[in-house]
């Protein structure tokens, strides 16, 4: 037998091994679901199956990017990177692309991510004489996306009443309105959001009987990890292109379905017996991540939830440290203890900040944590916030690049027509929306011919309009030969964006600047990699389809070390050491909006389930007696959630401070209660608080610059790392692993390392973009 194969359990072993035929691996966290996905691709090329025809759908791009490194150093990296791997939007973005025509969308279409998609709902609204506050933009966004999530078209749309009349209930009848307007802009854009990448790939499917068939010949092997949230869109795909080989294994955890909310549905796992034949299932029980008390612990709670399929999990790990639970006076002393543990554990254990995560179920509750962190100098970053692609002078970089391939790219337009200022005003714009919408052209086609169209602008604007087409079509020009990096390195100095960024000064200039900087290093870096790991061109509308993509989880280098903070959701499939839950307060967490109905609740205590079992080692739960929340100080209770957990499996502590401080535990002091036994007050029953007008804390802005600093710069500077490199040295780069430095050649700028890499052999790389990190 394959020696790989010897790391897997003879329950793994199984669905490892079987290769043909639809089946289910059901199994709770920590059991090896993914790791057998992974081997059972490595497996199955080596018995000779082509990759080309393996598609592997996967919960996050980082996974899938995992996935394949992994599989490389079993089969080569040569044979690996022709896998079909990502998540089922990258996949299907890249086949629409192929089949754009079919559709009548250009291949280079633009995906809008959500950004784009709220400002042009906005801006219907608003070119729609509607109350902005009763059509609010992201409720609309969101109920357009749950209609398209389930395959609600404009048309079936305005043949549903029952849709109708919901929305007119909500005092919103113009939604379908809306939802038509958004639509057609798009298509005149050229644009496809988030969930028409899903849509249209089941218009393609369906409309077009050839195009299934050829992609159920490709993809004769099918793989979907966390398969309990897939949506109804995604099922479909599944189902259609799985469906004349029916070589189908999905792998997913029940317990772990936890985006409803998003029109996740926990149905697809518990009926897929049902939607193919003969269906092998497998089970898998023992869980190689975390210690004892952690497995029984999460046990304890899951078993609480009625809807659920019974599994057993068991773990041989060290019993491991009870679950700390700590109480606070406020959000800022739970912060103080969540920093201080850190600081702590880190020191004792010579451990690494990577090694630590936090964890909420809210963005807005990374603040107090946050600010802990920062006193205490440990680095740490956000995930889930504004991705890097988002900030404003990324976007605006990015815009001119789309509006190069794309020009009827209607949102990256209007956010650079007059960005840097060249004196288009509104008016002006708003002029040619009109005149566009009537002509049924595009903006930039207006533009082109105003003099034949009914817009009345004086003749100075007219030549603003020309110069600006000028602009772009002169870009359009140098697209052709440049790449990437070197066409927007030509934008971003002739556009005039570079000098408008650096004109205050101000220290936000600079990071502004910094971050276009970055940018650049990234584009480099896509130009001179992206070859040789994955089966792309690196082509200008990649690039792009790749950051439109891209969740900061995935620009995750693995390769720095800080704690890390992010919501619950998004920590879903990871792992780490030491976790922190936070915010263990009724109506935070569960949450208030989620206590209505039996299954919001269970959701939420799922929610609590996939949390716990991200950690290995230790697992910390806190809450706080008083928090601020919508501005105003309030009291909190511990959640029920704490008190589900087993006894046995927790340890109470309350830190010093309160025990000072806290007079309801002044007894503590001389020790007539020992801390452990402290009891919680019983939690409330669940309260739905009526006509409750309670806003969404303000969402905070992500990522501290400092953490995206570039570590080479692009103005042919070495940067500091690059004299320190010598012969022999270990070294760790993002794709490639970790390898060994052979021979360091060239001078300043171009210095060049031959490195032996694990992942991919012998590679020469410019020390300038290669990033690399010492490791020995
Ligand atoms: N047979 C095994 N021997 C050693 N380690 C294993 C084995 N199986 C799994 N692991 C390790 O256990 C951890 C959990 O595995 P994995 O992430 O595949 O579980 P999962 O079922 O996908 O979890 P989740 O439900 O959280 O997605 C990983 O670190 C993995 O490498
Ligand atoms: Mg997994």
């Amino acid at each position: 037998m394959e020696k790989y194969l010897s790391q897997l359990n003879e329950a793994q072993l199984e669905p490892t091994l079987q290769i043909e035929g639809p089946m289910i691996v059901i199994a709770g966290a920590g059991s090896g679901k993914t790791r057998v996905l992974t081997y059972r691709i490595a497996y199955m090329m080596s018995k000779g199956i082509d990759p080309f025809n393996i598609l592997s759908l996967t919960f996050t791009n980082k996974a899938a990017r995992e996935m394949k490194e992994r599989i490389a150093t079993i089969v080569g990296a040569s044979e690996a990177k022709n896998l079909w791997m990502g998540t089922f939007h990258s996949v299907f973005a890249r086949i629409l692309r192929s089949e754009a025509d079919k559709l009548g969308y250009p291949s280079n279409f633009t995906i809008y991510d959500t950004q784009d998609s709220d400002r042009l709902i906005a801006s219907i609204i608003k070119e729609m004489n509607l109350d902005k506050d009763i059509y609010k933009y992201k409720q609309v966004r969101s109920r357009i996306s749950s209609y398209k999530n389930s395959l609600i078209t404009v048309r079936a749309y305005f043949q549903n009443p029952e849709l109708i009349e919901a929305d007119t209930m909500a005092r919103r009848p113009r939604m379908g309105d809306i939802y038509k307007e958004y639509v057609e802009r798009c298509f005149k854009a050229g644009a496809m959001d988030f969930d028409d990448l899903l849509l249209k790939t089941n218009e393609l499917l369906t409309r077009f009987p050839e195009v299934l068939a050829k992609y159920q010949n490709r993809f004769k092997y099918i793989l979907v990890d966390e398969y309990q949230d897939t949506n109804h869109s995604q099922y479909l795909i599944v189902r259609a292109l799985s469906d004349k080989f029916q070589n189908i294994c999905v792998v997913g955890d029940d317990a772990q379905s936890i985006y409803a909310f998003r029109g996740a549905n926990i149905n697809n796992i518990l009926n897929f017996q049902k939607d193919y034949d003969d269906v092998k299932v497998f089970r898998l029980e023992q869980n190689y991540r975390s210690t004892k008390n952690i497995v029984n612990a999460a046990n304890s709670i899951i078993d609480k939830n009625q809807t659920k399929l019974d599994k057993i999990v068991w773990t041989a790990n060290d019993e491991g440290e009870k679950i700390k639970v700590n109480r606070s006076l406020t959000d800022g002393d739970e912060g103080r203890y969540v920093a201080s543990t850190i600081f702590e554990t880190k020191m004792q254990n010579q451990l690494m900040h990577s090694d630590f995560a936090v964890l909420y179920r809210t963005n807005a509750q990374s603040r107090a944590i946050e600010d802990a962190l920062r006193k205490r100098d440990i680095p740490y970053r956000i995930y889930g916030g504004l991705s890097f692609y988002q900030r404003k002078e990324i976007k605006d970089v990015l815009s001119y690049l789309r509006l190069i391939i794309n020009p009827a790219d209607e949102e990256a337009l209007k956010r650079i027509i007059n960005f840097p200022p060249r004196g288009i005003g509104q008016t002006t714009v708003d002029k040619l929306i009109v005149s566009a919408n009537g002509y049924n052209k595009t903006i930039f086609e207006v533009m082109k011919n105003i003099e034949k169209t009914d817009v009345k602008v004086n003749r100075g604007t007219q030549t603003k309009l020309q110069d600006f087409v000028t602009l772009i079509e002169s870009y359009q020009v140098l697209n052709q030969t440049a790449d990437v990096f070197e066409l927007a390195e030509h934008v971003t100095r002739t556009s005039g964006l570079i000098k408008e960024f650096n004109k205050d000064g101000t220290p936000e200039g600079v990071t502004r600047m910094e971050n276009i900087e970055e940018l650049l290093n990234g584009m480099k870096d896509f130009v001179e990699g992206q070859k040789e790991i994955a089966d792309t061109t690196g082509s200008l509308a990649e690039f792009l389809e790749d950051v439109a993509l891209a969740t900061d989880l995935d620009a995750d280098k693995g390769d720095s070390n800080h704690v890390a903070l992010m919501t619950i959701h998004l920590a879903k499939g990871l792992e780490f050491p030491y976790v922190y839950i936070v915010g263990l307060e009724e109506d935070l967490f569960p949450s208030a909006m989620s206590m209505n109905t039996r299954s919001e609740l269970e959701e939420e205590r799922r929610l609590f389930y996939v949390a716990l079992t991200r950690a290995e080692k230790q697992a910390y739960l806190t809450y706080a007696l008083s928090r601020y929340r919508w501005g105003k100080l309030i009291d909190s209770e511990p959640s029920r959630f704490i008190e589900e957990i087993d006894e046995q499996y927790l340890d109470i502590v309350t830190p010093t401070e309160e025990r000072r401080f806290n007079p309801m535990l002044s007894a503590d002091i001389f020790g007539d209660v020992e801390p452990n036994k402290i009891r919680y007050k019983p939690a409330k029953q669940p309260t739905l608080k009526k006509g409750a007008t309670k806003k969404e804390p303000t969402k905070f802005q992500a990522t501290t610059p400092k953490n995206l600093k570039p570590v080479a710069k692009t103005n042919g500077n070495t940067n500091l790392f690059d004299s320190k490199l010598v012969v022999g040295n270990v070294v760790k780069h993002i794709r490639f692993g970790t390898g060994e430095v052979l021979k360091i050649e060239g001078k300043g700028a171009d210095i060049k390392a031959e490195i032996d890499f694990q992942h991919g052999g012998v590679k020469k790389l410019l020390l300038r973009f290669a990033k690399l990190e010492v490791v020995g």
